[in-house]
């Protein structure tokens, strides 16, 4: 039991898509809370339903059963409660990083002073203070991953939802990435669902990992995470041994699921 609030609850949740080939269940029901303050991973086979249980929380895919509830009240739309920071950055590129930062904020009304001052404040917090003025074909890939989070956290969302983020980046983006969403998603106590496919990663900056069977996705395991690694830089967090036990604890799990089907 928790006494932490439950912002976004899955209730029996399942999903299945209609194709040509006939129908594919991609999700078997799902029963899951996310708490506020949680950093949740979901991680399993390719194709298990991650992206999908991600789109549904977001609302940009209906569930075809079950309830899901963000703030305890059952959703149906997207809404600047729940933000998505997607793999590839999908950032307007006509607009600058000012202007593709404040969109959200003038979507919803508000007021231009206002705007100007939150998107300054979450451009120092992304180290992009220098480039408010940039179009998003003169930043480099992490610049503009870097902006895309920045649009996402500017609305300070109940639940930030993200899709592979760093997953297009160089392996040494990913891990400055990393350790920066980490202290921000401290400093400002976001509530994160993550999905990802580097245990890895799951490992350094979630305090539960949620691993997937193999399709239709069912919750296969939840394994706490009881350090909290992400104080550390990825290096010395990887050298520590309950880092390592933990993720090769992990990944025998998801293994497991990927052989089962080969
Ligand atoms: N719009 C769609 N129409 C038909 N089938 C879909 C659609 N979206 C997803 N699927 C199917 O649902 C299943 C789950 O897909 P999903 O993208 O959620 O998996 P995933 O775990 O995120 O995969 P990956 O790790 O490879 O990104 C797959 O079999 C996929 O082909």
């Amino acid at each position: 039991m928790t006494d932490r609030q439950a912002k976004l609850r899955f209730e029996g949740v399942h999903k299945s898509f209609h194709t040509r080939r006939g129908e594919v269940t991609a999700l078997s029901p799902i029963d899951l809370t996310v708490y506020q303050g949680d950093f949740i991973a979901l991680v399993g086979p390719s194709g298990c339903g991650k992206s999908t249980l991600l789109m549904i929380a977001a609302g940009l895919e209906a569930a075809s059963g079950g309830t899901v509830l963000a703030d305890g009240a059952p959703m149906r739309e997207p809404g600047p409660d729940r933000c998505v920071v997607f793999q590839r950055f999908a950032l307007f590129p006509t607009k600058t990083v000012t202007g593709n930062v404040e969109y959200g904020l003038r979507m919803t009304g508000v007021p231009k002073a206002e705007r100007r001052e939150r998107v300054r404040e979450t451009l120092g917090m992304v180290g992009l203070s220098a480039f408010a003025d940039a179009y998003p074909h003169e930043l480099s890939g992490g610049m503009q991953q870097r902006a895309a989070l920045a649009r996402s956290i500017v609305m300070r969302p109940d639940v930030l939802l993200m899709d592979e983020p760093f997953g297009a980046l160089d392996a040494q983006t990913r891990i400055i990435m990393q350790e920066e969403i980490a202290r921000i998603a401290r400093d400002l106590g976001l509530t994160v669902l993550l999905v990802t496919h580097s245990v890895e990663e799951a490992v350094y900056l979630c305090n539960r990992i949620i691993v997937l069977t193999a399709r239709p996705g069912a919750i296969k395991h939840e394994f706490t995470v009881d350090d909290d690694w992400s104080h550390h830089s990825v290096d010395e967090a990887m050298a520590q041994p309950g880092f390592g036990s933990l993720q090769r604890t992990v990944w025998n799990a998801v293994r497991e699921e990927i052989t089962s089907v080969q």
